[in-house]
């Protein structure tokens, strides 16, 4: 299913807060709607928000009645600087926005009128979902070669379909295995405190008839010294120039347990997460979410009022610990001892 459409100039998108119980897609008109929906996560998974934010782009300006280019240009520009302050870790979100931006400097340059402008913008949008499809592929494919029929596989959180276009990064071998025929056993850890493992991850490979088992996050080193599980694969939302990897809480932990038990630990980047101006995993801003994440659960009350909380949703594995990334340009190894560094910006 595709969780984000472009409808009759409007955002239609599936509202992830709600699965795996109810199916509702929202409808969206303006960039305020689009940046209340990437802050509270009705669309999530760092493509799938970069997608969002460059049709939010879009509908921030469709109806501006500046009079000048220069004009739009400006208000083009102190609109891209509000959706880019919806969430802070993904870098999907700020490079969709240059995208964007890019175009409108080039449309500025070749003498086009405003509304020539706005037409290149929705243009610009519609191919970064249109890409993103394909890239999903080619890293499933590539993944795809690292693993073998009726393997286990481990993965956190949601990088899948849902997150993304199509197919999802770390999720895209599993389709496409499907579709040759293999039976691969996926766990998902359920990824505390929001999460996107059991009710995204299983919800979308279940409906895709792929073998998927729930487990608590804390029962991952389990489904390892078992031997359930022969590899675990991530998504990501930022690869620093060093390679260290932020995605969802959690993935730190697993990238460590992987080691102590000798199997391979990957992470599934497009080129769009890599970000080379980011030097390493201490520079990528973490965002800190709201305490209620974690003292309720169901609707109910889960800690003592007045409880202190330390909520970050994202944590840094660092490059050592990743054994390759896959990119839909092919899998990239480190170097010498974990040193990705200059494979990732030969990439770029
Ligand atoms: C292809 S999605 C990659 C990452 O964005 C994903 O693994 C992740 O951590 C999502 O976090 P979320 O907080 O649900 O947006």
């Amino acid at each position: 299913m595709q969780s984000i459409q472009w409808e009759k100039d409007q955002l239609l998108l599936l509202d992830q807060t709600l699965l795996p119980e109810e199916t509702v897609f929202l409808t969206l008109s303006n960039i305020e709607e689009v940046w209340n929906a990437i802050r509270f996560l009705k669309v999530r998974g760092a493509p799938a928000i970069g997608m969002a934010a460059a049709y939010g782009l879009y509908l921030g300006v469709q109806y501006s009645q500046e009079e000048s280019v220069n004009a739009f240009i400006v208000d083009l520009e102190n609109k891209s600087e509000y959706l880019a302050t919806a969430r802070p870790t993904a870098v999907n979100l700020s490079w969709a926005l240059k995208r964007l931006k890019e175009k409108a400097y080039q449309g500025q340059k070749q003498g086009m009128n405003i509304e020539l402008i706005k037409k290149i913008l929705l243009e610009e949008a519609l191919k970064i979902q249109e890409e993103d499809e394909e890239i999903c592929r080619k890293i499933g494919e590539h993944a795809l070669s690292l693993f073998q029929d009726n393997m286990g596989i481990l993965t956190h959180c949601n990088a899948g379909s849902l997150a993304t276009a199509l197919y999802g990064t770390a999720t895209a071998p599993f389709y496409i295995a499907k579709e040759r025929g293999w039976n691969l056993k996926i766990f998902a850890n359920e990824t505390r405190p929001v999460l996107q493992g059991a009710r995204l991850t299983t919800w979308e490979l279940q409906r895709a008839g792929i073998d998927v088992t729930l487990i608590c996050d804390n029962m991952a080193a389990v489904v390892m010294a078992n031997h359930s599980v022969q590899a675990v694969i991530v998504g990501t939302d930022r690869v620093a120039a060093n390679g260290d990897v932020a995605n969802k809480i959690g993935t730190y932990t697993l990238a460590i347990l992987a080691k102590e038990h000798g199997l391979p630990f990957y992470v599934a980047a497009p080129l769009s997460s890599i970000d080379i101006s980011t030097l390493t995993g201490k520079d990528i801003p973490i965002e800190e979410r709201s305490e209620d994440e974690i003292t309720v659960g169901l609707g109910k009350r889960i800690a003592p009022q007045g409880i202190k909380v330390y909520n970050p949703a994202f944590d840094i594995t660092p490059y050592s610990l990743v054994t390759a990334f896959v990119t839909e340009k092919g899998i990239v190894y480190p170097e010498i001892a974990g040193q990705y560094a200059c494979k990732l910006q030969k990439l770029k």
